[in-house]
């Protein structure tokens, strides 16, 4: 399909890099947007897949190279699917502490049977900024929510995510780990196979 050496990661988020790096290997280098530009572009979309889209468009327009965007988030089930699309700015941008404060406190008192969860992420990736045929990539993790943070690896929620086929929290996996099971990590496995990597 594409012959792609290097991809421009539509993303200001670190732990994100690092993970999607680690998955691709040496064979795509990806270079982080925050080269070009530290501006955020405003996440107005109402869905996972029209927020990556909107971020690897932006990426695609500043730099000039080829995109990848990973729009991600927590999906919890006692909330109706929230914080889903906006679980970055779940604790209204105080960052993911109070993220995780926040989500505890909302499932303060529900039984671990209600606790259920599933990370979301969604890789899109155009060829260039008007790309009409952008490639979307879905994965799904499920697991429940912790009634404590546990773990120091990965970002994010991952302290509050428990992963039964590992029994442990995300943040207690070793990075490797995480990058064989997660949601990242089977979003990335079909964007490999459609960019023929594998
Ligand atoms: O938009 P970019 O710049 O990529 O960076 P972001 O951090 O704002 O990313 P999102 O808009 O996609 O929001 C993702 C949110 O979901 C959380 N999240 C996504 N993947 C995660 C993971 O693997 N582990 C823990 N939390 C994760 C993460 O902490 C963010 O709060
Ligand atoms: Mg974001």
């Amino acid at each position: 399909m594409m012959n792609i050496k290097q991809l421009v990661l539509a993303s200001h988020n670190a732990g994100k890099l690092k993970e999607l790096q680690a998955m691709l290997g040496d064979s795509v280098q990806l270079r982080s947007i925050g080269e070009w530009s530290k501006v955020e572009p405003e996440e107005t979309g109402l869905s996972f897949v029209e927020n990556a889209i909107l971020k690897a468009r932006n990426a695609a327009r500043i730099s000039g190279l080829p995109a990848l965007a990973d729009d991600s988030g927590l999906a919890v089930d006692f909330l109706g699917g929230a914080p889903g699309i906006y679980s970055a700015r779940y604790a209204d941008g105080q960052g993911d502490a109070a993220n995780n404060a926040k989500l505890l406190d909302a499932l303060k008192d529900v039984p671990q049977a209600e606790r259920g969860a599933q990370f979301v992420c969604v890789l899109a990736l155009v060829r260039h900024a008007d790309d009409p045929l952008p490639i979307l990539c879905e994965g799904l993790w499920h697991g429940r929510i912790l009634t404590a943070a546990s773990g120091e690896h990965g970002f994010g929620y991952d302290p509050l995510f428990w992963v039964p086929e590992r029994d442990c929290s995300s943040a207690e996996l070793s990075p490797a780990d995480k990058n064989q099971i997660s949601h990242r990590a089977r979003a990335m496995d079909l964007l490999r196979q459609r960019l023929g990597l594998k």
